[in-house]
């Protein structure tokens, strides 16, 4: 007779093997989905262990999907894709987001646009702070205009005493993220001077990496920028308490909004102050980042193409008035973004260097969906990277190389196609709700620079993208020579 442990075993280790390798190779319905990884069908082990390490996997995702087509495999149980077909079923379909970006964004203990999981909540929320998000109310509103004028002064002047200096450019693109961003947040008074005060801004934006990069010391280093973000919203409440702006004052657009938003009935009932804070805290960091990084790509193709360089300032020399340093007046934003060149410069940028390159992740519901075919079941993690949607070769001919022009083609349909693949700030309900804001700072800084100044590159060793979600040099600067022009 077999001993009772031996018909044990063997009927444990067949339902092992039926469960973690049978099924997830032959039998489950991801099954025809092939694999990045050989191990993926059968193992997250492959993709978390690129993750433990701080990576996050995209180029071996991007190469996956250059090998095996427009839906792979990363593990059992998630999935990315590359298609407009995903693209449309997952982010315009109200997929969920999943656990990963409550722990990576949420502020104060308290949850923000970004780290809301559920749809609802979060479309109580956006609706709260959309229309002063809006391009139309950004490019009439009288607040914007004030911040452009005071903040193009100060960063001339800081270039203007730079000039012929080697200067890292990195940094200032950092301060501009910061100074427009917290001007639009709690009012000019109130925001940050990080343009000429390099010390806080060091400061800040080195406990912010050590939160966000959770490295030692993150729990003090979160309790600082929580404080310091807090003292801002303190300040906005008193601006708006006073009712009294200076001549050169603004009103804190963003946080008045939110603020009178959240007084009304039926608002959430978690502590107002926190809400608001968690809310612009985040708001804040999003643009310090992705300025900085779209900035210094920008500003390092430009450099290393003076051709392009010089055809940009003849058409910035267009505006009217002209952004140059001692106009007291600046050109209307409307004349800025339409600028076909400086556009296309801007969106080649930012389709070649995306600041968040990575997959944005959501989970399938619980009935499932079918992309580009093939039916997946529900509760997978399933995704789209904005660097595997920028590399299509058939929408993006060499799409390595960096090719403003491609944007500037007479062709309108292969313009519709392009800008359907680009995908730099998502798409859907969850959509980056900065995105006309940070191309109005992006496009009237660039123009403010590029109208006086011509740059050159003295040192951009480490310039190639990271690996990380937010993903900047890795060398973490780009020195340049500012030389002011006639
Ligand atoms: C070049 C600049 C920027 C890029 C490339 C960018 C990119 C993105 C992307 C890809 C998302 C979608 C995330 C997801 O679906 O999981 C997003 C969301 C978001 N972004 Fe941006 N962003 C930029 C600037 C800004 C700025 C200036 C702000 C400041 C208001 C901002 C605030 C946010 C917020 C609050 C969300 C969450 C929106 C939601 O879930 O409803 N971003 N951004």
């Amino acid at each position: 007779m077999i001993p009772i442990y031996e018909i044990l075993a063997v009927t444990s280790l067949s339902f092992l093997l039926y469960h973690y390798i049978l099924l997830p190779l032959f039998f489950s319905p991801l099954s025809k989905i092939p694999s990045a990884h050989w191990s993926s069908a059968i193992s997250a082990r492959w993709i978390n262990t690129l993750r433990l390490n701080g990576k996050t996997g995209i180029s071996e995702t991007l190469s996956a999907h250059r090998r095996l087509g427009p839906i792979v495999r990363l593990s059992p149980d998630e999935l990315s894709v590359a298609s407009l077909d995903g693209l449309r079923k997952i982010y315009s379909g109200g997929f969920e987001k999943d656990e990963s970006y409550v722990q990576e964004f949420m502020n104060y203990g308290t949850p923000n646009l970004v780290s809301m999981l559920g749809n609802k909540e979060h479309g109580m929320q956006k609706r709260m702070l959309s229309h002063v998000y809006s391009k139309s109310y950004i490019q009439n509103s009288e607040d914007v205009r004030k911040i452009a004028e005071g903040l193009v002064e100060r960063l001339l002047g800081v270039l203007n005493n730079e000039e012929e200096k080697n200067f890292d450019a990195y940094g200032i693109n950092q301060a501009i993220g910061a100074d427009f961003m917290s001007a639009y947040l709690f009012g000019l008074g109130n925001a940050t001077d990080f343009m000429t005060d390099i010390e806080a801004r060091r400061t800040i934006t080195r406990e912010h990496r050590t939160k966000f990069k959770r490295l030692p010391g993150e729990e003090q280093a979160t309790a600082i920028v929580e404080r310091f973000v807090m003292g801002l919203c303190q300040a906005a409440a008193r601006t708006i308490e006073k009712e009294e702006l200076s001549e050169t004052g603004t009103r804190p657009v963003v946080y008045s909004q939110l603020s009178s938003q959240l007084a009304k009935p039926m608002s959430p009932s978690e502590s107002k102050d926190l809400i608001i804070a968690s809310e612009m805290f985040d708001h804040f960091v999003a643009s310090i980042e992705t300025s900085r990084i779209s900035l210094t790509y920008m500003e390092w193709e430009l450099s290393r193409h003076p051709e392009l360089q010089r055809a940009l300032r003849k058409e910035l020399l267009t505006l009217s008035p002209p952004l140059i340093r001692g106009e007291t007046t600046l050109p209307d934003p409307k004349s800025i973004d339409a600028l076909p060149l400086l556009n296309a410069v801007l969106k080649e940028v930012l389709r070649l260097y995306p600041p968040s390159p990575a997959t944005l992740t959501r989970v399938t519901p619980p009935n499932g969906t079918t992309i580009e075919g093939c039916f997946i079941p529900g509760n997978i993690v399933i995704g789209t990277a904005a660097q595997c949607m920028h590399q299509n070769a058939d929408v993006f001919p060499e799409p390595q190389e960096f090719k403003p022009e491609r944007w500037l083609v007479e062709d309108e349909e292969k313009r519709k196609e392009m800008n359907r693949w680009f995908w730099v700030f998502g798409s859907g309900g969850r959509m980056c709700i900065g995105s006309h804001y940070a191309i109005h700072m992006l496009k009237l800084s660039i123009a403010a620079i590029y109208s006086n100044f011509e740059t050159e590159i003295m040192d951009d060793e480490g310039i190639e993208q990271e690996d990380a979600f937010l993903a900047g040099p890795v060398g973490e600067k780009l020195v340049l020579k500012f030389r002011a022009v006639a």
